[in-house]
């Protein structure tokens, strides 16, 4: 048996992984589960899944779920987000939302852990942190985003081999093909409608900025060691293609399934193995029938070309493009900001940044909070 701890499981990654679990019971035991503030499904997961430690954000919510669960382990906010990614299991699943997964991650790693990683902010705003902390636990990363389990899933058994380049699909989102003026008439109702996946409100605005592919281009090249010029975008309107990789020979492996996040989800938790599954096969004849790729439009869909200058520039750009990104979205789904006003702010934030080269974790979060707070200041 596997032991699985989920941080985020509330969440729309989290929740289908418990999926993937429930029609895998004979390989893993979930060993903790946390919540942000939908503690009535916590306390359903916790019944059906029964594991050894719980956690969600509030303090009084901590003391109800202690007294209907005594024999939990019921710890709440950041110290306990901390307390179960060291807590006793084979594999951290990280389905947090956001730059909140960094710290988490950090711990379960240095705790020897493997993780299945969804939290790409993580990467983003600590790529290099992390990276050194897996080198030197000898942990393993299994990505869980489709794109770079994709990847991931390419590399095996050639790992060795030369690498010409990566190629990143992006579905292109919503408003494939806009201008800029009708990309500024644009409403949350309307940025919350992706295409091809159901995924929680934050990715999903970040599909439709398309900077969701400008932090996949800055995970890529952490979890692959790739320099970020040689990660080429595809605009892939039909998702089915997950990403793929070119070695020097010009020979392309890709990826391709159904777009379901419990395919991914399935190979991080089941890696090395491959979990058996009764999803919907892909229709080739149908939704495979016509497969088409498009460059990126880059001046209309500025977040994705902030990404690439961020990733590019380094040292703490990306921390500050990442925290700007999570005020600004966050302030567009409240109907503070506009659509467009999240690329224009991240630029003029990014413009006014002093950046410190190999910043440490604890620079790292000291960055991210000045940035909160000036991009709230400022809105
Ligand atoms: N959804 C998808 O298909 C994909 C997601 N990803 C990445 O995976 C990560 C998770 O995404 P997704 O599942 O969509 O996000 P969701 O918003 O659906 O879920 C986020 C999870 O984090 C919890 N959470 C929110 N705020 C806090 C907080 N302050 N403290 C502790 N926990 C908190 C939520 O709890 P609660 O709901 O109880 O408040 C929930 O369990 C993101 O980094 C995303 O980019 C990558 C590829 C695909
Ligand atoms: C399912 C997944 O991995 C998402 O990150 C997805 O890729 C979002 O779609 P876009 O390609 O539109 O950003
Ligand atoms: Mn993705």
């Amino acid at each position: 048996m596997k032991k699985v701890a989920i941080l985020g499981s509330t969440g729309s990654i989290g929740t289908q992984a418990l999926d993937v679990i429930e029609s895998n019971k004979d390989r893993f035991k979930v060993t903790a589960l946390t919540c942000g503030s939908n503690v009535r499904l916590l306390a359903e997961q916790i019944r059906k899944f029964t594991p050894a430690l719980a956690v969600c954000m509030d303090k009084k919510d901590a003391a109800a779920l202690s007294a209907e669960f005594p024999k939990v382990q019921v710890l709440w906010g950041g110290e306990g987000l901390i307390t179960a990614a060291e807590s006793d299991c084979d594999i951290l699943l990280n389905s947090l939302m956001g730059m909140r997964g960094l710290v988490p991650t950090y711990h379960g790693i240095m705790a020897g852990h493997d993780i299945a990683l969804a939290n790409k902010e993580t990467l983003v705003a600590g790529g290099s942190v992390i990276m050194e902390a897996v080198k030197e636990k000898g942990v393993r990363m299994v990505p869980v985003d489709s794109e770079h389990s994709a990847i991931f899933q390419c590399l095996e058994g050639n790992r060795d081999k030369k690498i010409k380049k990566i190629l990143l699909t992006a579905s292109g989102g919503p408003f494939r093909g806009w201008s800029l003026d009708r990309l500024k008439t644009v409403t949350p109702e309307m940025a919350l409608k992706h295409p091809n996946w159901s995924m929680g409100r934050k990715i999903t605005i970040d599909s439709a900025t398309m900077m969701n592919k400008g932090l996949e281009m800055i995970e890529a090249k952490w979890l692959f060691g790739v320099d970020i010029d040689d990660i080429q975008v595809l605009v892939h309107p039909q998702s089915i293609m997950h990403s793929a990789v070119e070695f020097c020979d010009t020979s392309i492996l890709a990826q391709m399934g159904v777009p379901d996040m419990r395919i991914p989800i399935s190979v991080a938790l089941g890696y090395p193995d491959r979990l058996i599954s009764d999803g919907r096969e892909l229709d080739f004849f149908k939704e495979a029938a016509t497969l088409t790729f498009e460059k990126p439009d880059m001046k209309v869909f500025k977040c994705m070309k902030l990404a690439v200058d961020a990733a590019r520039a380094g040292g703490s750009y990306p921390v500050v493009m990442n925290a700007a990104n999570e005020v600004l979205v966050e302030a567009f789904l409240k109907g503070r900001t506009g659509f467009t006003d999240i690329g224009d702010n991240i630029e003029r934030i990014m413009d006014e940044h002093e950046s410190i080269s190999e910043p440490s974790l604890e620079d790292i979060i000291e960055i991210d909070r000045k940035t909160r707070e000036k991009v709230e200041r400022e809105i």
